[in-house]
């Protein structure tokens, strides 16, 4: 219920705030939280396959499949000297790790197979809100250089 006698009509807003329903719309707040992401991921068992390139001479026909091949090291590594301008640039990358394991499978019941389908699962409920919150951000950022213009 609420607090008899506040009102909010009069309440000022703080020039200086990016706060917003609670919410710190912070531009650069997806990097960490990628990194972190990123770091649960390998400590995942179902990382194992993931975290390096792949071994082409264990794979011999790997290239013949695979155009672009990603690993979460390269990633991870892409991440940390700054190469990411944003998460949907990140998450692009972390993407394509799962679409090539699904091109190179010879079937879907692979093993390898089945730990990139439960990892993406994993990474998309995560990484939906760090990109959910980076792009109000922006907005929010624009919205109040807008005015400065
Ligand atoms: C400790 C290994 C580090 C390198 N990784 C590696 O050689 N991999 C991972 C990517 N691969 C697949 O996604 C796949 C799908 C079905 C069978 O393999 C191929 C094998």
């Amino acid at each position: 219920s609420d607090t008899p006698g506040t009102s909010t009509g009069h309440r000022q807003r703080a020039q200086s705030s990016s706060k917003k329903r609670g919410v710190a719309l912070d531009v650069n707040a997806w990097r960490g939280q990628c990194r972190e992401l990123l770091r649960r991921m390998l400590e995942s068992a179902d990382s194992e396959p993931f975290r390096q390139p792949v071994d082409l001479f264990a794979y011999p026909d790997y290239r013949d499949i695979i155009d672009t091949p990603m690993d979460l090291g390269t990633v991870s590594e892409t991440l940390a000297v700054g190469n990411y301008e944003n998460p949907v640039e990140f998450a692009k990358d972390v993407r394509l790790i799962f679409s090539n394991s699904k091109a190179y499978t010879p079937n879907k019941k692979s093993r390898i197979y089945s730990m990139t389908l439960s990892l993406s699962a994993f990474f998309e409920t995560q990484v939906l809100p760090i990109i959910s919150d980076f792009k109000s951000a922006l907005r929010n950022q624009r919205r109040s250089r807008q005015h400065l213009s």
